[in-house]
């Protein structure tokens, strides 16, 4: 027997997993949407035929797992208005960045619940997931990984902090790679290309590149140095990006991303 899957919120995140489980041939008739924004749910049962609720109901009564996926600061208010339907059985899988399992469990009165961290590359089913899972629910674990695997990779981890800092280099990371793009891209603009070659020029480099990283057996670092020719245009440009700290700066904005996830859940947590 299928198991249903009920999201609570179908934005970004929850549509890519929706995408995912039915590219994966999960029947889109075992998966309920509920999100308050009519056209979201018109495109959603559209493209993927699932069922699609603009609020909480019997409906979810039947959810053997439901995704949590609403904006960390809504999430409570979003508890509240689907807890009375909820099956005190179901496997609850919050996405929400920074949210602590003992403030979510309290919210939904359930202590059923893993947290998951995905990145948006999962539209795309190219996405990195964090999972973790309290030991009390280690025999839920292998049921949690097949619906998210939906999106990507699935890594686990240890601890919600270790959640937390995979959320920094992984959740967030894309945006810094879309920035580092755009970077790029207006670098060639400045000199002479028009947008549409530069941005697919740097779209393409940091594409390949990434290739490269993943099928090779070198570290990205000696992948670095086989660019970068002795006394050449590279180790140039290395050097003006040494000088102005990029180093410390990925580092001091990974730290900044952790910090914030952590104001986040003590603010949140004390709803
Ligand atoms: N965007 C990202 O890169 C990542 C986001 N996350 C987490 O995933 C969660 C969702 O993020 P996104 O999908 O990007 O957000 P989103 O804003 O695209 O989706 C949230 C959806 O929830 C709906 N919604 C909010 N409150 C509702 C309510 N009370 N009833 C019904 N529908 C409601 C909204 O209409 C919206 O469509 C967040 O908690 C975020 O921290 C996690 C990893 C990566
Ligand atoms: O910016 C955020 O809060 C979420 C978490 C990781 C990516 N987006």
């Amino acid at each position: 027997m299928q198991n249903r899957i009920a999201m609570i919120g179908g934005g970004n995140m929850a549509g890519a997993l929706v995408a995912g489980l039915v590219a994966a041939n999960y029947p889109g008739e075992f998966i309920d949407v509920m999100d308050r924004n009519p056209p979201k749910c018109e495109r959603l049962h559209k493209d993927y035929g699932v069922n699609t609720h603009l609020e909480a109901g019997d409906w979810l009564k039947s959810a053997d797992i439901v995704v949590l996926a609403v904006k960390p600061q809504g999430m409570r208010q979003t508890i509240e208005s689907i807890r009375p339907f909820l099956n005190s059985k179901a496997l609850f899988i919050s996405i929400a960045a920074g949210l602590r399992i003992k403030d979510i469990a309290r919210w939904l009165g359930s202590d059923n619940l893993v947290r998951a961290m995905p990145n948006t590359p999962a539209l795309v089913k190219a996405g990195v997931v964090g999972l973790y899972v309290p030991s009390a629910l280690e025999t839920k674990k292998k049921l949690a990984q097949s619906v998210l695997s939906a999106m990507g990779e699935v890594i686990n981890v240890k601890s919600e902090e270790e959640l937390d800092l995979l959320s920094t280099v992984s959740g967030s990371g894309p945006a810094y790679v879309f920035r580092f793009i755009e970077a790029l891209e207006e670098a060639a603009v400045k000199r002479g290309f028009d947008s549409e070659g530069a941005r697919r020029m740097a779209i393409l480099t940091v594409l390949g590149a990434a290739k490269l990283a993943v099928s090779s057996t070198d570290s990205p670092a000696q992948l670095r140095i086989n660019v970068t020719s002795k006394g050449g245009t590279t180790a140039e440009a290395l050097r003006v990006m040494q000088e102005k700290g990029f180093m410390e700066m990925m580092d001091e904005a990974v730290q900044a991303a952790y910090d914030r996830s952590q104001q986040l859940a003590d603010e949140l947590g004390r709803l």
